[in-house]
């Protein structure tokens, strides 16, 4: 039996899986809030993520009947880019800042600018650094909290820290710690140098954690967490990694070919690659997987967010949302909405605000607003989809992963937009079975060093024909014309993007 925790944005998901049949006995989950402030600042409690981690998996325990002394491992999926900063103590210094906080765009813009743009930065690092990323964070911190700055004794992201909560070791696994900005992703090492231009004195350097591999183990669960969580205490907790690179391995998503689409509170596209293969095209992250090979990926940073956005303006719950969605035509009858309440990564407008276009006293009813808002975020994704088709990642169908994935309208929406089939995978909380999965492969290579990643995946991922949903002809040509409208009013409020 293995445990798979995914902390995402607005919540916590734990998965039981029986890794020897591929079945899924257990699930439960729990919520996370957001703090919010000027300037764009989204941060978190991490107290939250453990109470949540704690729920979630006694709400999977006990859906599953089966006692917690049965996991032989635990693996952690996390949302990306987060800051995590401890004192020497272990301590968590302020809340973590996320990958959606914009409130480091100018310090990310000096790094860039040290970087040589982001030529220089994709040329140095094999990514273009975005606001979101942990680097400009840590530069915020440095100037707008230099007493805390000063205590930095570790520096983690969001799943390196639940590791270190769960074993006491700091350590982190290439997939995730290739969102940082302060990683080569082509090397595989953490850039010292940058590091040591936001702090000259070294201390931040030394606060790096030890760099895994993702098949490695970070240790085994401390025994006194054990006893207060009923787990195992012979529990292997597994590397773990960033929610996109477990969500890849929870659709096994691990060979050249395949494209996953997250529809949870970002919107992210990615294929696996075996090689770096850097594009000259900055809005393509090439991360590493947490499977031994690459992820070109693209995020944006509105979706399941924005939707919500209009759902609570309209006081509308999401059956009467997605029902009102239905009611209206494709365009929405002539409304565009640029959905980028939070700025955005893809295309890169970190400053960005949303805003209405085409609205008219006939069209301007609650059933064009809530399609409007889905397809400027269905929009976002298709934007983001031409660049990894540039980049030469191709995939037949798509497979649809997160919350939003659930909704059989917005599927169909996204195969028309996107001109391809798509289809969902089983088991929807794909970067929690993803993270299980790696915790069974970690586990099987403590015995057998040659435990292979793709029969694990071959037994517990399959795809719900059920969901499977291809393009309507008519719909993709009427969706072209609506989204050249949306294209071309981006370029003319933002510049040719
Ligand atoms: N049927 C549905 N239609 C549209 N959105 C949905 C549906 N079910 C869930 N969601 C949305 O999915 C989001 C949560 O997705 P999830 O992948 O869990 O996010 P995260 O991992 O970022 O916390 C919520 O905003 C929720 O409203
Ligand atoms: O920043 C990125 C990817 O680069 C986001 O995808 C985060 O990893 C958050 O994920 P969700 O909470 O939306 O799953």
């Amino acid at each position: 039996m293995f445990l798979g925790i995914d902390c995402g944005t607005q919540g916590t998901k734990a998965l039981l899986l029986d890794a020897a049949t591929g079945t899924v006995l257990g699930e439960g989950s729990a919520s996370h809030e957001l703090i919010r402030g000027p300037n764009g600042r989204r941060e978190q409690a991490t107290e939250q993520w453990i109470e949540a981690f704690e729920k979630a998996t006694a709400t999977a325990l006990a859906q599953a009947g089966v006692k917690g002394a049965a996991v032989l491992g635990i693996g952690v999926s996390g949302q990306q880019h987060g800051l995590v900063t401890l004192d020497a103590e272990g301590r968590v210094l302020r809340p973590a800042k996320l990958w959606c906080d914009t409130e480091s765009t100018a310090e990310n813009q000096r790094l860039l600018d040290w970087l040589g743009g982001e030529a220089g930065s994709l040329r140095r690092l094999g990514v273009a650094v975005a606001p979101g990323y942990t680097v400009s964070k840590l530069l915020w911190m440095k100037e707008q909290h230099p007493a805390l700055f000063e205590r930095i004794a570790h520096v983690l992201l969001p799943h390196d820290y639940l590791n270190y909560w769960l074993t006491g070791r700091c350590c982190s696994e290439y997939g995730d710690a290739s969102g940082t900005g302060y990683f080569d992703v082509r090397s595989r090492h953490w850039d010292v140098e940058l590091l040591r231009h936001i702090d000259p004195s070294g201390h931040l350097t030394a606060a790096l954690p030890e760099l895994i591999e993702a098949h490695q183990p970070v240790g085994y669960l401390r025994p006194e967490l054990a006893r207060r969580l009923g787990l195992n205490s012979q529990a292997l907790v597994a590397s773990g990694g960033g929610d996109n690179m477990m969500g890849a391995i929870g659709t096994g998503n691990i060979a050249p070919g395949a494209i996953t689409m997250s529809l949870g509170t970002s919107g992210t596209l990615y294929g696996y690659c075996a090689e770096p293969r850097i594009n000259s095209q900055p809005s393509v992250a090439t991360f590493c997987s947490s499977s031994g090979g690459w992820l070109p990926l693209i995020c944006t940073m509105n979706l399941t967010n924005a939707n919500g956005a209009i759902r609570e303006l309209l006081q509308l719950d999401l059956d009467r949302f997605n029902a009102l969605v239905a009611q209206a035509p494709i365009g929405a009858e002539g409304v565009t909405m640029l959905p980028f309440l939070n700025g955005e990564r893809v295309p890169a407008l970190p400053q960005a605000s949303a805003s209405l276009h085409g609205l008219t006293s006939e069209n301007l009813t609650r059933a064009n607003l809530c399609r409007a808002v889905l397809e400027g975020v269905t929009f976002g994704l298709r934007y983001g989809l031409d660049l990894l088709r540039d980049c030469g990642i191709h995939s037949e169908r798509i497979r649809l992963i997160g919350g939003g994935a659930k909704n059989p309208l917005w599927r169909q929406i996204i195969a028309d937009v996107m001109g391809a089939p798509v289809i969902c995978t089983t088991h929807g909380e794909a970067a929690a079975l993803g993270a299980a999965i790696q915790a069974a492969w970690c586990h099987a290579r403590q015995d057998d060093p040659q435990a292979s990643l793709e029969e694990i995946c071959e037994r517990c991922v399959s795809l719900d024909e059920e969901t499977a949903v291809r393009p309507d002809t008519r719909a993709v040509a009427a969706y072209e014309q609506v989204y050249r409208r949306y294209r071309e009013l981006v370029n003319s409020l933002y510049g040719q993007r």
